[in-house]
């Protein structure tokens, strides 16, 4: 089926601009061209030490061929080229680009930028962000690691008090960096000022050893992510110099007099910075299953509909474009989000560092709370319903999709889990609630406007505003139904953390409900602004499958059951409306066959050839009988036979 749209002009709407839609196209083919740069083997055949060896030796082959592809200063351009190359199972690099570097531009002074900064850039030195604990990793107030200061020798000590202060989960922590940034309790004069962050070298820069004081190694296997190593850190009275505080917000006098910082949260950037990249990279993970679900089903043919005479293509069962469809639309939605979050945190990082101005803060941290959650989650979901949607073949590591299915699924865990971030959205929601109940509407931010409107009646036929009028009532429902049930509670003299816990369920729901207007209202507003009218065409039919989906899938309660029947009849007419381009959609996130890893998702689509030959080269066919049956099997049968 032709489809009604230019793929590379979609692609230029899904990386923002035609420039570096056109530039990802090229490093792509470039790479193509440097066997050194591809996987030597396919990864699910290579065990754990062979894949973190396999990522070793493509970082320092990335590393060399890097001048020669791209603009080492273009981030965009360098994120594209570690996704083609690095692939998305962890390497040692993986957590210095994404949290060491913004961690040191959030948190360093223009001091700390001249020491390390540069050093980082340049991949002289390897961080991470050290933070969670075995022991704690959600409530940050709890953490042990403690930095006392010792105006003696103006030194901080760093210490792990017990088992459980241990640091626990960071990437790259366990082997690849040398150094990282370490969260930890400032103690002056045994005053606890609670969790600050510190510049730690980790490991000698010549023999990578691990200094005197510092105890470090891997965590072990995980549900993915194994081509790098997790770490685990502990510190016997580990003593860093006054300087190695990072102080842009915060500081300690060499007399241990401390200057606090404007806002009592500035130190999570290197949190609030992930979480609104979160949309994108999920986004990616998404179309990357989707994309080796689609072109399967398309080659697929399994059973028969009106034409007895041959089997039917898969794509064409209205339930396969039920559970493959509305998370195409989600993709894009997550990835209209993303440019905005991206951007938001852009500004407040600015408008921080630059202005000290923290007014932006409260709002970024409540919507990419909300949004991280739901993101993840629906990612999630969606990826399993791809990999089921491919029946057997799914299910084997040719496709992939298991990999990208427990890489994505680590989002709803890491950078805050998805339950606790959900209630940090509800308290927001609870606020603004009140203070529209105290007649102070006029102070609601933008985002939360909606919730001080009056209900809309409804009515057929309907428009999509309607539609959306529809949810954003839901939502506003939501929010008053769960606040109010919190407040009686506590007027009724019930603890306010004890009203609280049990109320969560319902403010959950109610962030969820919240963040899931926002994507909608988002996406409809990014569609609206495409001036291609092919492009906005198509992207409108995927816009109607998301609202009528999203309504129906949050159990939309309506009196009016006609409308019910209408909503249902509109989705399924998008989603037949939409076979012809679905396809294409997923083509125009333009991933290579050497970054989509998946046997299934080859753009050749000789899906049985090319399984037959991936399935011959496993190593257990390197020969015709295993040791192991010569060895056990063989004499258990003789034996049976005696
Ligand atoms: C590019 C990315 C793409 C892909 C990623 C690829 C690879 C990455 C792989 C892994 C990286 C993973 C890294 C990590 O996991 S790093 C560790 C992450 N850990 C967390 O996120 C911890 C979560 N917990 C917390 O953040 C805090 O404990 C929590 C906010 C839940 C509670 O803190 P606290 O108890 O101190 O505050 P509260 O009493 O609940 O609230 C007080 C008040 O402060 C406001 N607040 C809290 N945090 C912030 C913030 N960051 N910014 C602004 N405001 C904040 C909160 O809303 C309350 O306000 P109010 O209601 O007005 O009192
Ligand atoms: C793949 C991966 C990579 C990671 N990378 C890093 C990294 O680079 N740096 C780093 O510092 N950390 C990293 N982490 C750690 C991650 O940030 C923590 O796992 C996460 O913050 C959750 O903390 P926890 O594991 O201690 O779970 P806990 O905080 O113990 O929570 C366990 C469960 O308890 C419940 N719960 C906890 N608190 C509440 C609450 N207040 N209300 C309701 N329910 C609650 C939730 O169901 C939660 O899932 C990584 C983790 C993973 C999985």
């Amino acid at each position: 089926m032709t489809a009604t749209f230019d793929t590379d002009r979609m692609a230029a709407v899904i990386y923002g601009s035609e420039k570096l839609a056109s530039r990802r196209r090229e490093i792509s083919a470039a790479v193509s061209r440097i066997p050194e740069l591809h996987d030597s083997r396919p990864l699910p055949f290579m065990d754990r030490l062979e894949k973190v060896t396999e990522m070793t030796r493509k970082l320092a082959a990335l590393n060399k061929h890097l001048p020669d592809i791209i603009d080492p200063n273009d981030y965009e351009e360098g994120l594209h080229l570690y996704h083609e190359v690095m692939g998305m199972e962890g390497h040692p690099l993986a957590l210095h680009e994404v949290m060491f570097i913004p961690g040191l531009i959030g948190q360093g002074s223009d001091e700390q930028y001249e020491k390390w900064l540069g050093r980082a850039r340049r991949r002289e030195i390897i961080g991470c962000y050290a933070q969670t604990e075995l022991g704690h990793g959600s409530n940050l107030r709890s953490l042990e690691t403690t930095a006392s200061y010792d105006p003696s020798t103006r030194e901080f000590i760093i210490h792990t008090p017990q088992i459980t202060a241990l640091k626990w989960w960071p990437g790259a922590l366990g082997k690849s960096s040398n150094y990282a940034i370490v969260v930890a309790n400032l103690i002056i004069r045994d005053r606890n000022l609670g969790p600050h962050p510190f510049m730690v070298q980790l490991r000698d820069e010549e023999t990578h050893r691990p200094l005197q004081g510092i105890t470090v190694g891997d965590i072990g296997p995980k549900m993915a992510f194994n081509g790098g190593d997790n770490g685990f850190l502990g510190f016997d009275n580990y003593r860093i110099p006054l300087g190695n505080l990072l102080n842009r917000h915060a500081r300690v006098e060499e007399d241990g007099i401390y200057v606090k910082p404007p806002h009592a949260k500035v130190g999570h950037s290197a949190m609030i910075r992930v979480r609104s990249h979160m949309a994108t990279g999920q986004a990616w993970l998404l179309a990357h299953s989707l994309i080796i679900a689609v072109r399967y089903s398309a080659v697929r043919r399994q059973g028969f509909l009106e034409d007895k005479t041959r089997e039917v293509k898969i794509l064409d069962y209205q339930t396969q474009q039920y559970r493959l469809f509305p998370s195409i639309a989600r993709a894009y939605a997550f990835i209209f989000c993303g440019f905005e979050t991206i951007r938001l945190y852009d500004q407040l990082i600015l408008d921080v560092n630059k202005h000290g101005n923290t007014s932006g803060m409260a709002d970024l941290h409540a919507l990419t709370s909300g949004l991280k959650s739901v993101v993840t989650y629906q990612t999630g979901e969606g990826i399993e319903q791809a990999r089921m949607a491919c029946g057997g073949h799914g299910y084997s590591m040719a496709s992939y999709i298991s990999e990208i299915y427990g890489v994505a699924i680590g989002g709803c865990t890491y950078e805050g889990e998805n339950m606790v971030m959900l209630l940090q959205l509800a308290r927001y929601l609870v606020k603004s609630v009140e203070l529209i109940k105290n007649g102070k509407s006029k102070e609601l931010g933008p985002m939360v406007a909606y919730l001080a409107e009056p209900d809309t009646q409804e009515k057929t036929p309907l428009e999509l505003k309607d539609y959306v009028k529809l949810f954003q009532m839901m939502s506003k429902r939501q929010s008053w139904k769960a606040t109010e049930r919190y407040l009686k509670l506590v007027e009724g003299g019930v603890s306010r953390d004890v009203a609280w816990n049990k109320t969560a369920v319902e403010l959950t729901r109610a962030s969820r409900l919240h963040t899931r207007l926002y994507i909608m209202e988002t996406f409809i507003r990014r569609v609206s602004s495409i001036e291609d009218m092919n492009l906005r065409m198509v992207l409108r039919d995927l816009v109607n499958v998301h609202v009528n989906y999203e309504l129906l899938d949050c159990g939309i309660y309506l009196h009016d059951v006609s409308l019910l029947d209408s909503i249902k009849n509109q989705l399924y007419s998008s989603l037949h409306s939409l076979r012809p381009n679905a396809l294409s959609l997923l083509d125009s996130f333009q991933f290579s066959d050497i970054q989509l890893r998946s046997v299934l998702g080859r753009r050749d689509g000789h899906v049985y050839e090319n399984l037959f030959e991936w399935a011959k080269s496993s190593p257990l066919n390197v020969s015709d009988v295993l040791p192991s049956v010569d060895r056990y099997l063989r004499p258990m049968m003789e034996k049976a036979k005696l």
